[in-house]
């Protein structure tokens, strides 16, 4: 089979987006490795999948495949690429689409000077929510890996995030703690894990290693997690500028848990391409 395909990326967070609305695909893990693989396959952090609207009110579905080839809820970088990719294909004339995920609504908005905004809906704190396998709610836990305390606050934009504060992000064991934490049995289903420097309120530097691909240049459901725990810790602004290895995202949270959570940033294409399966 011949799978036309596009090659996009958010601050290096890289994509396979796959159109299903003209002619409706399925792929299997398997497939989704193959395309994800940097050597042999086209190489990405996720595989994006545009589907149809499957509801009123609705303009879009988005499905998300990790490297590893598991499904997931949600991609922030993702999302702000599935809008412009839409857009710039035709399939609508929406600069404020409506996007259906398995976590829920999305709300992607292409501003004029190009970049994008996300509405990336409320955070949720409850232990079963993120999930974590304890009943006490914390706004820090601990853990014990390889013979060291770890200190953490965890949270879910629809996807688990455990984030971490650090001195110096250049020096932090992303890989390591990231890999030990990530498939920890604190977090049955697995965790992306968030190393955060605070540079100042409004300033924070964050590497992230994601659940079933590793680290990447940059994660936007991360940069959301980070400064929502940044916050409940006291330690940042209603606007942070979060600096990934990729660029930066501009993360706006009120501090009320119930509001939700706003991030913006860019959305690029780099390639277009058919490839066989
Ligand atoms: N890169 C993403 C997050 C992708 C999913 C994540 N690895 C998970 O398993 O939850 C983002 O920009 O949010």
């Amino acid at each position: 089979m011949k799978l036309p395909f596009t090659k996009m990326q958010g601050l290096g967070n890289d994509f396979v987006v796959i159109e299903s609305l003209t002619t409706p695909r399925e792929l299997t893990p398997e497939q989704i490795r193959f395309l994800a693989n940097r050597h042999f396959g086209v190489g990405c952090d996720q595989v994006l999948w545009v589907g149809a609207s499957e509801q009123e009110g609705v303009d879009f579905t988005y499905r998300i495949f990790n490297a590893d080839g598991g499904e997931v809820f949600q991609c922030g970088n993702g999302v702000r690429c599935f809008a412009r990719y839409v857009f710039d294909k035709g399939f609508t004339t929406k600069t404020n689409c409506v996007v259906q995920t398995k976590a829920g609504i999305m709300r992607p908005v292409l501003e004029p000077d190009g970049l994008v905004t996300v509405e990336m809906g409320q955070a949720r704190f409850l232990p079963a929510q993120i999930p974590l396998r304890t009943s006490e709610q914390a706004t820090r836990y601990q853990l014990d890996v390889a013979g060291e305390t770890v200190e953490f606050g965890a949270v879910s934009l629809g996807n688990p995030h455990a984030v971490l504060q650090v001195d110096s992000v250049d020096t932090a064991p992303v890989d390591s703690l990231g890999r030990l934490l990530e498939s920890h049995r604190f977090f049955p289903e697995r965790v992306n894990v968030g190393f955060m420097e605070v540079i100042s309120a409004s300033d924070i530097r964050l590497r992230v290693f994601e659940r079933g691909v590793g680290e990447t240049l940059a994660c936007g459901s991360g940069a959301c997690a980070a400064v929502i725990i940044g916050r409940l810790w006291s330690k940042l602004s209603d606007t942070v500028t979060v600096q990934l290895r990729g660029g930066e995202l501009r993360i706006r949270w009120s501090g009320d848990i119930n509001s939700p959570i706003w991030m913006t940033g860019p959305a690029v294409t780099v390639f277009e391409g058919v490839i066989e399966l």
